[in-house]
């Protein structure tokens, strides 16, 4: 170690505070040899090792750091370089090595960092809140146990029937491949190539039509048991609009965490994935107010809050600029990294975006024409002769020849997949072989801190924070040369992105094995049973999405990786307390923070298969959500109220005084037929045109197993019941009124009554064609539907005229039960004669001109109970209807 030299220069810039790190030698303490301007960062000796003093001030700094070459060791490497360094972060384990500022900040990982070689312009991080406080790290810590999952799929073969004459169109052929917890896995391919098809497969929405197996965790999938330790994200995320933030979270922790967990804990859950997702500062915003990328991570804390090992993302960055998608992306691999499954289908990432993922999953024509670790992509296209030009993003490149545009190159590729040549070129270890015996040493090193690990140790009694390097060549006496920091640096981040192979914290948890350092680790909970803990630390990501790191660390003390932000401090417990350093869990013992090491079964079903919560208390959830939700759609629930007032106000005036007049009694009629008509569909339209878009969010909440269809179904029946009820019962009364009809209580009470059942029927009848139809079709065949009823109402035509054949539809007409029973109410039970104003009045007996209309016979309780009939029959055909959707979509 004496002899041990860094030869390379270290530049760190920041605005606000100076540090300047230049190239020393080790056998100086103070950086001799070389002039030093270090404001807060000095170079120490130390035995066998070479020690960076940071003074604390420095550790939080937000720096972007280009690492120069000066004095390589090497002349063929005499020409300047700059790797991208430390940004906005602490020095922390696995960004030092071998003496050098390696690049694998945590922020490369979500905070719109760095990676690769990539020579980028420094990015501000905001580490603070609005308020200009400092955010500290979030764990999340308080999530439910689950376990990981690794999905494998054999020989999927999925077809779809396109009519009798045409046969089946297959769209998958043959396809197998293995996603791995831990991992970010894309799958991509030119449009129409069968990607959301697989995806929908792997899910479990698509079961019908389909060969091959799907194993989780080596073994059979349990449909239904893989259902709830999966979700699915939608393309199109839509939410309840008129729910602030905090509200969508609390309804989806009540329904996903269930009864075991009180009130407030579940607040913390909630408010901890806020914070840790970036969306705490939204808390109350409505979520119409919400924007692109806001709604995608609010579909992504949803779906967070019960922790589901896999989580599947259909087209997440799609409508979002590329800031945006970088910090989805950068999230989505943070909780990839906590040892999740994470399955995205993407159509075409940009460079930054695609080396993001761990693992890309490549389809064309239905066929896997590339699996394996992104970087080993364009080796293996290299092999088969199609060399990625320089500068190519190599993700368009490969849907470029996927999509045929160098030759029908698919069969060849598809060839080589199958004989196994990509699995060569998916684990090669590009050079990094320096890395991998490091990594393997490390995670050999079963919680040693003494050899080949970086650590960063905290003096508690100073200021100062240490980060003590050893390194294998300085003890064999090598110098270090800078294409071996390249090659750390590269290892570095490869091992930071890929679950950080056991830095930090005593190598004990990165588990990768001595595969490759490409090879994303298995997490500790998967390497030994005695480990009974996990650790998630994630950084929150800032408004901008630029901060943020994570470590996972397991309960015997190993660290997988350790990866802390913000003082820095905690990085000394990564190294020396085996990474059981986070707040959360450095809080409570240690060992509060599970993530991953439930030993719940992901293959079998436990004893009680259901819901997380009962069925009544979904239906309470719901019922309340609803009820929120239409009273606070202002616009729709306000002009509901007021269209039913102003019309009733309008048709008042138009037959005013009508109701006594035996000279008028057929405008009377007109106007009760009217207001048959009105109620009906008022209550109609506005369900016809709203309940699709519910549909929409009931259909992916209920497929990520939130509820169950039956308590969404009475929830949303009773919810606007009295919304319903209401309002038809203002523009009875407004019409009653004006009209002068009779005033019995009586008469004015079935009156009201027959129209709100009418409109409750008409309501039904609207949730009806809304769950079985899109706004459009539903448009046009409400109404459409609705004109035969009317016409068989018996105000058009009477039911002596309509021919025999016919007159059947009439009892189908449930416009005709709510008219004869307005007539019935108004005209009915022996009402006194009328008043005539006129020289002859032919109707003034009113039970005469119930005989003109033909319903002298007529029972109002019969059109009542016709009409309640009509109205559960309508609520439960609509409900099978709903079931078969949810069926089709599977
Ligand atoms: N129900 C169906 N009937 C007929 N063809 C279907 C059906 N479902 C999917 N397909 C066809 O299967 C192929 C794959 O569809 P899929 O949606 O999986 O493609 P994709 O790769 O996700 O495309 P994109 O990137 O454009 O969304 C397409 O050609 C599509 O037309």
């Amino acid at each position: 170690m004496d002899d041990a030299v860094i030869n390379v220069p270290l530049v760190c810039k920041d605005d606000t505070v100076e540090a300047i790190v230049r190239p020393i030698q080790a056998n100086d303490a103070a950086g001799g040899g070389l002039p030093l301007s270090m404001q807060s960062v000095s170079f120490q000796k130390m035995p066998n090792s070479v020690a960076a003093v940071i003074n604390p001030t420095s550790v939080n700094l937000n720096v972007n750091c280009s690492m120069q070459q000066q004095q390589l060791g090497q002349q063929q490497q005499q020409q300047q370089q700059q790797l991208p360094l430390l940004q906005q972060t602490n020095f922390v384990g696995n960004n030092l090595k071998n003496g050098a500022l390696i690049h694998s900040s945590p922020n490369n990982l979500c905070n719109g960092g760095i990676s690769g070689n990539h020579m980028l312009a420094p990015k501000v991080p905001n580490n603070s809140s609005p308020n200009g406080h400092k955010k500290g790290p979030v764990s999340l810590s308080h999530l439910p146990q689950r376990p990981p999952v690794d999905i494998e799929f054999c020989d999927i073969s999925y077809s779809v029937s396109e009519g009798r004459r045409r046969g089946f169109k297959t769209i998958l052929k043959s396809v197998s491949g293995k996603f791995r917890n831990g991992e970010l896995t894309a799958i991509m391919g030119p449009s129409g190539a069968g990607k959301s098809t697989l995806m929908n497969i792997l899910a479990g929405y698509k079961t019908a039509q389909l060969s091959g197996s799907v194993l989780i965790n080596g073994k059979e999938r349990n449909l239904r048991r893989f259902r709830k330790l999966s979700c699915y994200i939608m393309q199109d995320d839509v939410l309840i609009a008129n729910l602030s933030v905090h509200e969508a979270m609390m309804v989806s922790a009540n329904l996903k965490l269930g009864k075991n967990m009180d009130l407030a804990a579940k607040r913390v859950v909630v408010d901890e994935i806020l914070e840790t997702i970036g969306l705490i500062e939204s808390s109350s915003t409505k979520t119409c107010n919400l924007s692109g990328g806001q709604r995608k991570r609010l579909s992504i804390a949803l779906e967070l809050v019960n922790n589901p090992p896999v989580m599947f993302f259909d087209e997440p960055t799609s409508g979002l600029d590329s800031s945006t998608c970088f910090q989805l992306i950068s999230l989505l691999k943070s909780l990839a990294r906590g040892g999740r499954t994470i399955v995205c289908t993407i159509h075409q990432p940009s460079a930054r975006l695609f080396e993001k993922f761990d693992h890309l999953y490549m389809l064309a024509e239905g066929q896997c024409m590339y699996e394996g670790h992104v970087r080993g992509l364009v080796p293996f296209l290299a092999s088969l002769g199609y060399d990625c030009p320089s500068y190519h993003n190599p993700a368009d490149y490969v849907l470029e020849v996927a999509s045929g545009e160098y030759g029908h190159c698919v069969p060849k590729l598809v060839q080589a997949v199958k004989s196994g040549m990509c699995k060569i070129y998916s684990q090669k270890n590009y050079g990094l072989n320096l890395a991998k015996d490091i990594n393997n040493d490390i995670i050999k090193g079963n919680g040693s801190n003494t050899n080949n690990t970086n650590t960063i140790a905290t003096n508690e009694n100073s200021t100062y924070t240490t980060i003590t390097i050893e390194d294998e060549k300085h003890k064999l006496g090598e110098p270090i040369t800078m294409s071996d920091l390249e090659m750390n640096t590269i290892s570095n981040n490869e091992a930071s992105e890929s679950g950080g192979v056991g830095d930090g914290g005593g190598g004990g948890g990165g588990g990768g094995g001595s595969d490759s350092v490409l090879k994303p680790p298995k997490l500790e909970t998967q390497q030994s049973q005695q480990s009974e803990c996990t650790v998630i630390n994630m950084q929150r990501i800032g408004d901008n999405g630029l901060d943020d790191s994570y470590s996972y660390s397991s309960r015997d003390g190993h660290s997988a990786n350790a990866l802390n932000t913000n003082t820095g401090l905690s990085g000394a417990s990564n190294s020396n307390v085996g990474g059981v350093n986070n707040s959360a869990a450095a809080g409570t013992g240690g060992c509060t923070t599970s993530l991953l090491d439930s030993h719940e079964s992901v293959i079998t079903l436990p004893n009680k298969s259901g819901f997380p919560t009962s069925g009544w208390t979904q239906f309470w959830i719901l019922l309340k959500r609803s009820f929120v939700t239409i009273m606070r759609d202002g616009m729709l629930t306000h002009m509901r109220l007021a269209s039913h007032i102003i019309v009733g106000a309008i048709i008042g005036m138009i037959y005013y005084d009508v109701g006594n007049e035996a000279s008028k009694v057929m405008s009377n009629a007109g106007c009760i037929f009217f207001t048959t008509l009105f109620t009906m569909f008022t209550a109609m339209m506005p369900t016809i045109l709203t309940f699709p878009t519910e549909m929409s969010v009931f259909v992916r909440e209920h497929l990520n197993y939130w509820y169950s269809l039956k308590a969404f179904y009475f929830a949303k029946t009773m919810a606007d019941l009295p919304f319903q009820i209401i309002f038809s019962s203002v523009y009875c009364l407004v019409v009653y009124y004006l009209t002068s009809q009779p005033m019995e209580v009586h008469r004015v009470t079935m009156f009201v009554v027959i129209c709100v059942l009418t409109s409750l029927v008409a309501q039904s009848l609207g949730l009806l064609i809304g769950a079985g139809m899109n706004i459009e079709t539903g448009v046009f065949l409400g109404p459409v539907t609705t004109i035969p009823t009317i016409l068989f109402s018996g105000f058009f035509v009477n039911f002596d005229t309509i021919p025999g054949y016919l007159q059947w539809v009439t009892y189908v007409s449930y416009v005709r039960y709510g008219f004869e029973g307005a007539m019935v109410s108004i005209y009915g039970m022996d009402r006194a004669k009328l008043q005539c104003n006129a020289m002859y009045c032919h109707f003034r007996s009113p039970k005469k001109f119930l005989e003109e209309m033909s319903m002298d016979q007529a029972e109002y309780w019969i059109d009542a109970v016709a009409l309640i009939g009509t109205f559960i029959g309508l609520r439960i055909i609509a409900y099978f209807v709903l079931r078969w959707k949810l069926h089709m979509i599977r």
